[in-house]
């Protein structure tokens, strides 16, 4: 079995929970709807009332039917009866009505806490754990558990008339009781331990599920991609593959539940031929009456209902909390950015200091004490340190994976670093408060993200409360012909993603939502892609009036805004190998040369193909002779 267990392993933040911390944390959902709890559970003991009444009347009426009963007698108990299926009828309608209510309430509060708790998570959560599964957790296990708690009050008004019918029983003859009773704890043992297999053939289920969405849904993420490379054949492989897993686990669960009823159908059938068998012989020696005799083989069902019930409410029941489970360790997964205070940040200058940080995204083991010493680390930046002045328009370059956007991400408070310190302002920035903090940075990624909405929605993201006139002296400082260019000016609807957008007027919607919302830091990861002389002048100029003021953070791909930066430094493999502008890293003839011929040095105006070629040719002729570049 161990091939279907592929894939199908735990998520790193999850956790077992004991079934007592289960129910305690359930409970607390359903606290703040204890009257309607209460008054369900008085609907769950008049119900089960009502119910043992039924069969007392009708064994009441076989024993009047050995006599002379008089029409009115039977015309009452056929009344009770009548009266008792009404009431029965009614309780169960009030029960299941605010029942509902209470778990939809319940539900509503375990989705909205699930999806607070996703909207907390680090950064890192998202790198590491499959969107279509997080999505899975949020929607479907919070269902799952709604069944569950629907079920525990079946079970509970179950278990109830069990109780209720074992009383009468007792009162009737306590030895045909005690055969009955004596049934009762094998099915519940058979019960109790086929729990532990349906738990995690529940859960594996439940796993392969959430792989399914995710193969969605990162599908459907990245069609464009997939359709691009014409992988549509390997992408349906690769579902179908995850698919039949998901099927073969159902499959296996479902077999592992129906292996259970066989065996509570020959308990339950032992126990009723035995109680026929020693009933009748009481019956016919006058120990007991005939009404007592059928009241017992009625009770008989009525017992045994509720016990194969649980069994087969059992894959639903186990399937809840197990999804409860899984809810529950996404609430608890523990972030890894950690902030040591809480101190006010509501107006930054900007400055900012990495002093030696050390920082990898490989946080398996303990290290965040700190121990920089570790040789078996892959660290991302070991031992950085920087000033970046307030106000100054940084230009960081490098190859890749030469840890560029890691910086950001530790600027922008989006990944923990190990040791170091990394200060802005001067003051630890774990210490500030972080929504505060990152209301100060702008950041706009290599492919700016919008939102389904229009342009100026999608520039008012960061400050709701803008006004329209706000928003379209933003949109202007970064010049009018683009606003002009869209069909319906700042009203018109950028698309999913803002797919109906070009991408250097998603990227001037980006830079005029930064001005909107006025950070002390801007920081933006320039787009690799080109895009058109027009759009890039664009875009530069838009760039200058954001830069302008502020301490500027570019990962730079563009030759205009190396050239234009205060500052530039070249990263390798997490260290500063080189610094300083633009025109004397050139004139060095280092690392930023090299990179400068192989990036940036194309874009310049002045950039003749043909040269280069002989230049290349020359330089192969020269062999080994150190190249110097062209000034751009
Ligand atoms: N989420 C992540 N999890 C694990 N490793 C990562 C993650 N992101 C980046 N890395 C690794 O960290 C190193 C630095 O990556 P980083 O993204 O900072 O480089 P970069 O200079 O920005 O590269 P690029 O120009 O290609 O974006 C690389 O070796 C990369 O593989």
């Amino acid at each position: 079995m161990g091939f279907l267990m592929d894939g199908l392993a735990a998520e790193a933040y999850d956790r077992s929970y004991s079934d007592r911390a289960l129910i305690r944390r359930i409970w607390r959902y359903f606290r703040p709807h204890s009257g309607r709890v209460a008054l369900v559970a008085l609907m769950v003991v008049l119900g089960s009332l009502v119910a043992t009444v039924i069969p007392i009347t009708i064994s009441r009426s076989i024993e009047l039917l050995t006599g002379d009963p008089a029409a009115q007698v039977l015309i009452g108990l056929a009344a009770i009866i009548a009266v008792m299926g009404a009431l029965g009828w009614f309780f169960n309608f009030v029960r299941q009505t605010f029942s509902a209510r209470a778990v939809g309430d319940v539900v509503l509060a375990l989705r909205e806490d699930a999806y607070r708790a996703v909207l907390q998570r680090d950064m890192s959560f998202y790198d590491q754990y499959a969107s279509g599964r997080i999505v899975s957790r949020v929607t479907s296990d919070t269902q799952d558990f709604a069944t569950v708690v629907t079920l525990t009050i079946d079970l509970l008004s179950q278990l109830l008339l069990v109780v209720i019918i074992a009383v009468v029983m007792v009162t009737i003859n306590w030895q045909l009781a005690l055969i009955t009773l004596a049934t009762g704890p094998i099915v519940i043992a058979a019960a109790l331990t086929f729990r532990h297999v349906a738990r995690l053939t529940t859960r594996q289920a439940q796993r392969a599920l959430a792989n399914v969405n995710a193969s969605i849904q990162e599908t459907v993420s990245g069609i464009a991609v997939a359709k691009s490379f014409r992988q549509e054949a390997a992408i349906y492989q690769q579902f179908r593959q995850t698919n039949e897993l998901a099927f073969q686990v159902r499959l296996r669960q479902g077999l592992v539940f129906s292996s259970i009823f066989p065996i509570l159908n020959l308990l339950s059938g032992i126990a009723i031929a035995t109680i026929i068998y020693f009933g009748g012989r009481l019956a016919l020696g006058g120990s007991v009456s005939v009404g007592e005799w059928y009241l017992f083989v009625q009770s008989l069902a009525i017992y045994f209902f509720p016990l194969t019930s649980i069994a087969s409410f059992w894959s639903q029941f186990q399937q809840g909390l197990s999804a409860s489970e899984r809810v529950f360790a996404l609430i608890d997964a523990e972030p890894k950015v950690v902030q040591i205070g809480n101190e006010p940040a509501p107006h930054l200058i900007g400055r900012i200091e990495f002093r030696d940080v050390w920082f990898t995204y490989d946080t398996g083991q303990d290290r965040t004490a700190g121990s920089p010493s570790s040789a078996s680390v892959q660290w991302v930046l070991p031992g950085f340190s920087l000033v970046i002045p307030a106000g100054q328009k940084l230009a960081v370059v490098g190859h890749t994976g030469a840890g560029k956007s890691s910086l950001i991400k530790l600027i922008t408070r989006f990944y923990e670093f190990q040791a170091g310190q990394l200060l802005i302002d001067g003051r630890d920035i774990r210490a500030l408060d972080l929504a505060q903090y990152r209301r100060q940075i702008g950041l706009v990624p290599q492919s700016p993200f919008l939102f389904s909405g229009t342009v100026a929605d999608n520039i008012r993201y960061g400050r709701p409360e803008a006004t329209m006139a706000d928003v379209e002296t933003a949109a202007r400082r970064l010049g009018s012909e683009w606003i002009a260019d869209l069909p319906h000016g700042l009203e018109t609807d950028v698309g999913e993603r803002g797919a109906r957008l070009s991408l250097g007027q998603r990227q001037l919607v980006a830079l005029a939502r930064v001005l909107l919302q006025n950070p002390s830091i801007f920081i933006l990861d320039e787009a690799t892609a080109s895009i058109d002389p027009f759009t890039e002048t664009q875009v530069q100029e838009g760039l200058d009036v954001v830069m302008q003021g502020r301490t500027s953070i570019i990962i730079a791909h563009r030759l205009s805004t190396v050239r234009t930066a205060d500052r530039i430094i070249v990263l390798k493999q997490g260290r500063i190998i080189e610094e300083g502008n633009h025109d004397d890293l050139l004139a060095s003839g280092g690392h930023y040369a090299e990179l400068y011929n192989t990036y940036f040095r194309h874009q310049s105006l002045d950039y003749k193909p043909w040269e280069e070629e002989s230049r290349e040719l020359s330089a192969k002729n020269l062999g080994s002779q150190a190249f110097r570049p062209h000034a751009g």
